[in-house]
This record gives C-alpha cells, structure tokens and sequence, in this order.
C-alpha cells in the first residue's frame, strides 16, 4: 500500500515529526542521505508506535518517492540553504505534475519564494512551513506555520492538524498566507523568542544578584509566576532549570550557574532584526536581546575589561518579597512590548507583501507546541479580535490598563538596575519604547530633524502647518517654503 506523505531529512526533528504523524494514523515513508539515520528512525519506529508498520524507511530516492500515493506530499526537514536547494535538485526529477515539496526549516523567506516560483513552472507546488517546539514539540504537537498555495495546503490540512499541538479553540496550525509567508511567521515568531528569553534571563539576574535569592527560593518564584499571568512554557523550564543540580561537580550547586556565559544565535533573531531595520519598525526588546548574545560571545574581553572598568556593587536589598513582584510586572509590561514590536513586523510586511495576514490567528496558534506557548497568547488573539487593525498592543484597551499598572515596579527595576550596574538591557529598552510610544511630542526627534536640515539641508515639517521648510540654520536663519 502507498503512503499518504513522505519525509526527507532524519536528524532528531525529522525523524521525531514522522513519528507523530505515522502515530496520528498517517502512512509514511523517510528517507535520509546517509542511510544509517533511516535504520535509526525504523528501529524508533518499532519501540514507539502502536503500528509501525505505518512507518516506512528506503534508503534509495526513487523508490522512497514511488511509495508515496499521488499527488505526493514531501516534508523535507534539512539544514536552511544550500542542503534544501541540494534535496531539491534531487527529489524533482523523480516527481511529477500536481506534486508538492513542503520545506520544515527555518528558512529565510525569499528563498522559499525563489524556490517557489522556480518549481511552479515544473508544475510543482512548494510551501515553507514554520516548525516550532523543538524536539519534543515536533513528536507530540508542534505549533506549524505553513505557507503556500492554497491548493498545496488544502491537500496537506487533515495531516498538519492532527499532528499539530492541540489547545481550547484548535489545531495549533492554520494556511497563514501565500508564498514565504509561514517562514517569515516562524522566523518573528523566534526573534520574539529571542526577547522573552532575554527578559527572563534579566529576570533571574535581578533577583539573583540585587535580590539574593538562592537558586531554590528563584525555582520556587518562577514556579509561582507560572501560574499567573506570566504561565509559559519558557517560565516554566526556567523553574526547573533552577532546580537542576550541578552532578559534574557533586557538591550540590546549580548548574545553571556553571554554564558558559556565551550565548548562541542560529540566525533567525539576526534575520528579524534585519527587517525590522529594513522595514523600519521599531523593535528594540528583540534588538537589544540579539545584542546581548553578541555582548555575550565577547567572554574573554569581559572578562579583560572587569579588571579595567569600575562600576558600582550591586547592594542585596532587604525588600526581597516587593522586589519578586516589581521584576514580575516588568517581565510582563516588557514581555508586551516585545510582542507588540514582533506582531508590527509581521503586520508591515504582510502589508507590503500584500499576504493579508491575520494576526490574532497567529497568535492563537502560538499558544501550543511552540516555544513561545504562554497564556498571554489569547490577550494578544482577543485584542486583534477587538480590532484587527490595532496599530500596536500597547494601545489595546486591556493592555494599555495592564501596562499602567506595571509600570511603578517596571520603572523601579531599571532605576534599579541603572543604579547598581546590573545589565539589564531588555527591560530598559522596552521602558523607553513604552515610553516613546506614548509620548506625542518627542524633543530628541525635533532636535535630529533640525540638526539635518542645518548640516544637510534635508528640511522639515513644523508641527502647525503640512509645509516642507528650510532654514539657514548656519547664516541668516531665514527659513523658505520648500513645498507642501
Ligand atoms: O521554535 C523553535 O522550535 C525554536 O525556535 C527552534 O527553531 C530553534 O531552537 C531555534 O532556531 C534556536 O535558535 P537560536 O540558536 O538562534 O537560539
């Protein structure tokens, strides 16, 4: 008997994907280059499913692709970039018209387009599509983010929606637009990963250095904030993360605390920034969270410029219980801002892009299986369902009353951390975003847009009228009418 899908790519997401689609009742067939992978997958296979024999491997292209029913379906999950192009290259010759090529890595979203277009001359439907949850996401339910053809994913819906993480209102997947559209949604979907995961680390550097409270007593407080407002799957390894003794050592640390301080980046929050800058969206929790992996990964200069540059001490307070809830609103009023940044990107360029994106569907489908799953998701899917055309989160009527109570303690952890020389540079920058934001006349920018016109004559506009000026700033300080 054919299978209903294929799958292209063995490493632990591949081979874990097939997996819980062969579980949820789908034939398939794998395939790896080295076939050593597919014997690994087979043999999991035989361990973990009910009925393995849903579960097909081969270890040769062709016949992989013939045991697939028509029109075929195959999932490639391998390296973004030349390894997707290479299995491409391979897989076409052996398909035919009305068959579709589904790309499952995080791939920057041009190339899926470019692939895209170049298959749909061939006849070939291709779609990108965003796998998040990692390992364990992708074998029991992970948050999926395709984009495509309509055609290309009415034919795949029965299967992603029932692989897909399953939560109160749906599947955790959706058609999220044409062409690169799912990629550019799983790719903001990490630059907004990139934010949370920043702030939490402040969090825990707050109450760790300013707060003094011991690993277990910060594994008991992330526990308790993941029962409220703050209840997400990133809050919730950070608990046990804190719990996690160091066995290497045996002496009963943490080994949280004995962890290389060199963050690592893959990319997608560096391809997030670049649009945001490209596209001119202000973005700078998710800016100032890739920047703090950069500052990160220089260890040795740190290390080097401790002993040059002075700084102050951090004082342990004595008010240990108000601090817990002061970092606890600025993780959230901040945790806003950052969504609020992410979700406008993905708005602009669904503008420009004209994909029509609905934006309180995704969230909605970032509440399961993702690494960003949190409670918080049905606030941001219930604002855009109060107005879909919301120009930021932060104005939503239950946001903007959340925000206002947050931020007497948001203001106190960055004096705070400003005044004892904690870094903290996630939290800050969302607190001046907040507070650019909501200010409607902004001194720095009149200066900056004097200053050009005096060095640059590149003019203005003046509050009171729709004119475009000049000033001689420099001789006389005659000002013209430039055009309206
Ligand atoms: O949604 C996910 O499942 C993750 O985001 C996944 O895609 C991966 O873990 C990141 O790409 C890691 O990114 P960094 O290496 O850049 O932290």
């Amino acid at each position: 008997e054919l299978s209903k899908i294929g799958l292209v790519g063995l490493a632990v997401m591949g081979q874990n994907l097939a997996l819980n689609i062969a579980e949820k009742g789908f034939s398939i067939s794998v395939f790896n280059r080295s076939s050593s992978k597919t014997d690994d997958a087979v043999a999991r296979a035989q361990g973990e499913l009910e009925d393995p024999a849903l579960f097909s491997g081969f270890k040769d292209m062709k016949e992989f692709v013939e045991s697939i029913e028509r029109p075929r379906s195959i999932i490639m999950l391998v390296k973004a970039g030349a390894p997707v192009d290479a299995t491409i290259e391979a897989l076409v010759p052996l398909l035919e018209e009305g068959d579709m090529i589904i790309d499952g890595g995080n791939e920057w979203f041009e190339n899926t387009e470019r692939r895209s277009e170049a298959l749909s001359k061939k006849g070939i439907m291709y779609m990108g599509m965003g796998v998040s949850g990692g390992e364990e996401g992708a074998r029991f339910g992970p948050s999926l983010m395709p984009g495509g053809p309509e055609e290309a994913w009415q034919s795949v819906a029965p299967i992603l929606k029932k692989i897909a993480a399953q939560v109160d209102d749906g599947p955790c997947v959706f058609h999220i637009g044409p062409g690169g559209a799912g990629n550019y949604v799983k790719m903001i979907h990490n630059g907004i990963e990139y934010g949370d995961m920043q702030l939490i680390g402040e969090a825990y550097d707050v109450l760790r250095t300013i707060g003094g409270l011991t690993p277990d007593q910060l594994a008991d407080v992330f526990t308790e904030w993941n029962k409220g407002d703050l209840k997400s799957f990133l809050i919730e390894i950070t608990a046990n993360i804190m719990a996690i003794k160091d066995d290497v050592a045996g002496d009963g640390s943490v080994l949280v605390e004995k962890v290389l301080d060199k963050t690592g980046a893959k990319g997608t929050g560096m391809w997030t920034m670049e649009e945001a800058v490209r596209r001119g969206v202000p973005s700078p929790t998710i800016a100032s969270s890739l920047d703090a992996r950069y500052l990160s990964s220089l260890k040795e200069e740190r290390v080097a410029a401790e002993e040059i540059l002075k700084g102050p001490t951090p004082a342990i307070t004595s008010e240990q219980k108000a601090l817990v809830e002061d970092v606890r609103q600025a993780l959230y009023a901040s945790k806003v801002c950052s969504y609020a940044q992410g979700m406008n990107l993905i708005k602009q360029t669904g503008v420009e892009n004209n994909w029509d994106l609905n934006l309180g569907e995704i969230a909605r489908i970032w509440k399961g299986g993702c690494i960003i799953r949190a409670q918080f998701l049905d606030r941001i899917k219930e604002a855009y369902g109060r107005n879909p055309e919301l120009s930021s989160l932060l104005i939503d009527e239950q946001f903007a009353k959340e925000l206002e109570s947050a931020q007497e303690g948001w203001r106190r952890v960055v004096s705070l951390t400003v005044s004892e020389g904690i870094t903290a540079p996630a939290f800050s920058a969302s607190l001046s975003y907040y507070d650019s934001y909501r200010r409607g006349r902004l001194p720095s920018s009149q200066l900056v847009q004097s200053q050009r016109d005096y060095f640059g004559a590149h003019t203005y506009k003046r509050l009171d009228t729709d004119k475009v000026y000049h000033t001689r700033w420099s001789s006389d300080g005659v000002t013209e009418v430039i055009g309206s």
